[in-house]
């Protein structure tokens, strides 16, 4: 049975969102599926001002637990087309596994949000998908035998490179049903491959 962990970091949520629903999808291959998120680094009080979505339940991750599992699917909102830098700063803690090949070998993958369409999602994704390869990690996507990718009937995220949703200059679109469906698409295929490899 495969060992997922989903870490993530959401500041007002959707990002969160995204990451039970891929939990969701790869508890359905039978995997033991942890979500944890990394530390917020902006202060408590600032954060209150700006309307962070501060009650999260998942537990924080430490940087050495990333070694006892056999994938990661990371989760971040877009900062100017790459990853949020509290992500970035948990990442940066990793030499010490990096130095034992510790993460060689295991499954990689990464979904996203932005707040607008064209925000950064595909460099978000593959800009973090440089950090896995570093890592030594199988690097998986979101595969277009997921169909609700294609078609331009709607706005709406998911890329080949990982799940996605649009939340909006103010934050206020929540997942769609097909961008939730694209991050348990992801989980399942996810935990899919780590149980092949296992
Ligand atoms: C400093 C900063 C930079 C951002 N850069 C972008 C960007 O380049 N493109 C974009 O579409 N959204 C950008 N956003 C919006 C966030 O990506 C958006 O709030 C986030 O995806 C919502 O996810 P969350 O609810 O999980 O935090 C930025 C937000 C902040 C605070």
């Amino acid at each position: 049975m495969a060992k997922v962990l989903v870490l993530y970091y959401s500041t007002y949520g959707h990002v969160e969102q995204m990451a039970y629903a891929v939990a969701e999808g790869a508890r359905e291959t039978g995997a033991e599926v942890v979500v944890k998120r990394v530390p917020e680094l902006v202060p408590e009080e600032v954060a209150r001002q700006n309307h962070f979505k501060l009650d999260q339940a998942a537990p924080i991750a430490t940087v050495a637990e990333l070694a006892d599992y056999d994938a990661i699917i990371f989760g971040t909102p877009t900062r100017y087309g790459n990853m949020a830098s509290q992500m970035k700063q948990f990442i940066d803690q990793t030499g010490g596994l990096w130095m034992k090949g510790a993460l060689v070998g295991k499954v990689g993958s990464v979904f996203t949000s932005t707040a607008s369409q064209h925000g950064g999602q595909e460099t978000t994704l593959t800009s973090f998908h440089t950090v896995l390869f570093h890592h030594g990690m199988v690097v998986v996507g979101l595969p277009y035998s997921f169909q609700g990718q294609a078609g331009v009937e709607a706005v709406k995220g998911n890329t080949p490179y990982g799940a996605s949703t649009i939340a909006d200059g103010d934050g206020s679109r929540q997942p769609s049903a097909v961008e939730l469906e694209g991050a348990r698409f992801q989980g399942r295929h996810v935990a899919g491959i780590a149980a092949k490899l296992a």
